[in-house]
């Protein structure tokens, strides 16, 4: 079987709302593939039994119909589905990754990132590529209908991921529909910010460019003991916080990678005093997916 490990990603970092996105170098989805007649799905892992195997609603089923490639797929979850960390990308992006190696189909990995893309539309009735880009190629994405533009940014974060459950389409609902000419200079402000931080790998920049006064407020009040959680990690040094994709993970950038124990530590903290259970991965910035071997 040839196998190919796909990393968890964040989208959006705050102020780039359906365009940014990094992959993460932990948690990631396993998938392994293997010729077949007709597609089959087998799942196991974090939050398998929430992930459907039916090859037309699982975003790995998608890419094999999309890319003339049936096989028998397996998939480790590592990333847990409606996490925030692009669960259902990872399983797009490791297919997409696979299969065009299993079948010699040739495609770069930008056509692979569009490819990838139709199987997320299955989830969130829409093709949109911000974590698929970053699952595939790797690095900081800004992901736009002209292309795609990757930096290699290198940046130690904690995502913090609670107990509880946010879909990508009610996430998308509560977004306004319009913004206001000062929220929009705030937004380029911040998002300008951000990428400025990326290319130098400074995580002050990049925090501040987290901030957006749009999406995020209102996905936060999705969120239970958000405001308190994005304050612990402040106070344990993080240099900016928001939701991490859609949500309910919650994404915090450290100064360096010491540092990051004693936010995940907060994180979990405030979380617990809001009553809810979470887990939290010291992570960073990280490699696209990767062929493993056959
Ligand atoms: N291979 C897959 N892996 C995970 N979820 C899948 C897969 N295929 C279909 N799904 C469905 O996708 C949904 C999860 O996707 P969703 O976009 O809501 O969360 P996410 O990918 O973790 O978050 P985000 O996109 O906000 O980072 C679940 O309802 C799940 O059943
Ligand atoms: N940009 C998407 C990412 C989640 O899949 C959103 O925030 O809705």
């Amino acid at each position: 079987m040839l196998t190919v490990r796909a990393p968890a990603t964040s989208a959006n970092l705050g102020s780039g709302f359906d365009v940014f996105g990094v992959a993460l170098t932990r948690p990631a989805d396993v998938v392994r593939v293997e010729r077949a007649s007709e597609t089959t799905i087998e799942v196991t892992g974090a939050g398998a039994e929430f992930v459907p195997t039916e090859p037309a609603e699982n975003t790995a089923g998608v890419v094999a119909r999309e890319l003339d490639a049936p096989a028998h797929i397996e998939i480790d979850k590592g990333v847990r589905p409606s996490s925030g960390l692009g669960s259902s990308a990872s399983s797009a992006a490791g297919a997409a990754v696979a299969l065009n190696e299993l079948y010699d189909r040739g495609l770069s990995r930008e056509e692979l990132v569009w490819l990838a893309a139709e199987g997320e539309a299955v989830v969130s009735g829409e093709a949109h590529a911000d974590n698929v880009a970053p699952s595939i190629l790797g690095g900081f994405t800004i992901v736009t209908d002209e292309g795609i533009t990757r930096i290699d940014a290198d940046l130690p974060v904690v995502v913090c991921l609670p107990e509880t459950v946010v879909s990508t389409r009610e996430a998308r609902g509560v977004v306004p529909e319009s913004v206001e000419m000062d929220q929009m200079v705030e937004t380029v402000g911040n998002a300008s910010t951000l990428v400025a931080g990326m290319c130098r790998d400074d995580p002050e920049l990049v925090g501040r460019g987290l901030t957006d006064p749009v999406v995020t407020p209102a996905r936060a009040d999705l969120i239970e003991g958000y405001d308190a959680v994005a304050d612990a990690a402040r106070e344990a040094g993080a240099t900016g916080v928001t939701v991490s994709g859609a949500g309910p993970g919650v994404l915090a950038v450290c100064r360096d990678c010491d540092q990051r124990r004693a936010v995940a530590s907060a994180m979990v903290g405030a979380f617990g005093e809001a009553g809810v259970d979470a887990q939290a991965y010291q992570t960073g910035i990280g490699r696209g997916a990767e062929i493993l071997g056959e």
